[in-house]
This record gives structure tokens, C-alpha cells and sequence, in this order.
């Protein structure tokens, strides 16, 4: 089932495409990883599928009644305003404490359900972003670099999650990562984005481990070049190679 689509989608600002032609779906269950370079259109993206942004043109449909629990890329919150993590958990909906000591349990960090939030460390942010996102039993989480600023432990702790969410729940997840861990590890499908669609597939499984260490070292080039996709347009786009439309391929090593 379609969860989320988008077809021919453009997001235009001032005389600047920053998304040109997106045409994609999520689909029920699924976990869809967002790659690509800054300024690339990611959080542009995430935004536009979530309805924040209206298309210039083109458009975007959600399944009808579509619950998603969203986790930006960063949180504002004013340093000189108490708020502890469970009353933001009650924000904006009304939760009873029994629900949000669940749902802080869920995510790993009951402790923390009485300390300001300002006071929290970078993973125990995420985790009640997270908890917040899961109060609304999303049919979909969509995450924008969620592991930004935690240690190599924390995100790899942090994915687990992620992914015991989906097992548990059935939640599809679409998110934004620069980790070439997750992008291998944890995603079914990989979208490559430079302002379009550059590219698209499944991850490959790889067994090389000196391959993959040398690989991770060159960051989101590196993810680039480790997964399989299929092309569906025709120009040497930004990934650095030509190609034929219609005839899908593979790639097993890097093409910068
Ligand atoms: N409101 C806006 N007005 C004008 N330009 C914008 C606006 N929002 C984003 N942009 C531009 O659109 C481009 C894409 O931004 P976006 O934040 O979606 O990229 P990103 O891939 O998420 O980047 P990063 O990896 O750095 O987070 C950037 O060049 C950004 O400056």
C-alpha cells in the first residue's frame, strides 16, 4: 500500500529550483534512506512529502488519514523556558503520564522524564523526539538526520531502534542520512538527490571489510557508490556517470 507519493514534484524559491521532476512512493513497512550532498534538497524534501511545503508544481498525495510522526533536524527551544521532557511530550497533544513514562520507556530513557530539555545529551534528544513522534502511532516516521552529533555507539544504538519500531510496529520509515552504516545497514531502499532524483536502489550487501572501511571514509560518495540502482533518465548526472535510459545496471565499486 502507498503510504506517500510524489509525481513531478518542483519546489521553486526565488528563480532557484531547489526540487526539480520528483516522482517517488513509500510504500506501508518500508525503510527509504534519503542520501545526497548539503544543500542537495533533503530537508526541502522531507517537507514538501510532509505537506509543510506546497508544491510550485506538480504534486504530492498521502494516503487519506495518514498518521506520521515526524523528527526535524533541529529543535529550537529557548533556553530560558523550563520545559521538561515530559511535558514536551505532551505538546501539542495532551498526553496522560502513563503515556509518556510508556513511551519514554519504549525509547529507552525513563530517567529522563523529569530533567529540562535543554539539559539533555544529544541521544537522549533524539530519543524523546522519537518518543514524541511514536505518540501518535505513525503509520509513517519520517526523520531528518536524526543521528546528528552522536557518537558512532549512540547512532548505531539509535538505528537498532529505529528498526525495532518498524519490527513492532509496522511503521514505515523515511529518513535523511549522511551515515554510510545506515544507509548499508538499515534501509530497504536508498534515494540518491541532488535537487532530482540521481538515483535509486537497494543497498548491497557488502562482505569486504577493508573495502568498506576505505569506502566509509569518503562519506556520502562512499554510500554512493555501494548500492545497487537503477536509472531511469538519461544524462551524466551529478553521481559522475553516463548512462543509457531504460537499461538499469549495477554498480560495485565507486564512481566519483
Ligand atoms: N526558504 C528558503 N528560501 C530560499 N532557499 C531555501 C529555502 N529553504 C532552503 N533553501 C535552499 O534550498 C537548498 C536545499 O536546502 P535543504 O535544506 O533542503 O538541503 P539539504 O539537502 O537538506 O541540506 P543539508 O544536508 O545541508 O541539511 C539549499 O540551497 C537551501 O539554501
Amino acid at each position: 500500500m502507498t503510504l506517500i507519493s510524489a509525481s513531478h514534484l518542483v519546489i521553486r524559491r526565488g528563480a532557484d529550483d531547489i526540487l526539480t521532476d520528483i516522482s517517488l512512493s513509500i510504500s506501508a513497512g518500508e525503510i527509504v534512506t534519503i542520501v545526497g550532498p548539503n544543500g542537495s534538497g533533503k530537508s526541502t524534501l522531507l517537507r514538501a512529502l510532509l505537506g509543510i511545503l506546497p508544491p510550485t508544481s506538480g504534486s504530492v498525495s498521502r494516503k487519506a488519514g495518514l498518521r506520521i510522526g515526524y523528527v526535524p533536524q533541529k529543535l529550537q527551544i529557548d533556553r530560558t523556558l523550563p520545559l521538561t521532557a515530559r511535558r514536551f511530550l505532551s505538546l501539542p497533544t495532551r498526553q496522560t503520564a502513563a503515556a509518556t513514562t510508556a513511551a519514554l520507556i519504549r525509547v529507552g530513557v525513563p530517567e529522563v522524564a523529569d530533567r529540562q530539555m535543554t539539559d539533555l545529551s544529544g541521544g537522549q534528544l533524539q530519543r524523546v523526539l522519537l518518543a514524541r513522534a511514536l505518540l501518535s502511532t505513525p503509520e509513517i516516521l519520517m526523520l531528518d538526520e536524526p543521528t546528528q552529533g552522536l557518537d558512532q555507539p549512540g547512532e548505531a544504538a539509535f538505528y537498532r531502534l529505529i528498526e525495532e519500531v518498524r519490527r513492532t510496529t509496522g511503521a514505515a520509515i523515511l529518513m535523511v542520512s549522511h551515515d554510510l552504516h545506515v544507509v548499508m545497514a538499515a534501509s530497504d531502499r536508498v534515494i540518491c538527490l541532488n535537487r532530482h532524483i540521481c538515483c535509486e536502489g537497494a543497498p548491497r550487501v557488502v562482505s569486504n571489510a577493508p573495502e568498506y572501511r576505505a569506502l566509509f571514509g569518503l562519506g556520502t560518495q562512499g554510500a554512493l557508490a555501494l548500492y545497487r540502482h537503477e536509472h531511469d533518465h538519461d544524462h551524466t548526472h551529478d553521481c559522475g556517470h553516463a548512462h543509457t535510459a531504460g537499461q538499469p545496471h549495477q554498480h560495485g565499486q565507486t564512481h566519483v
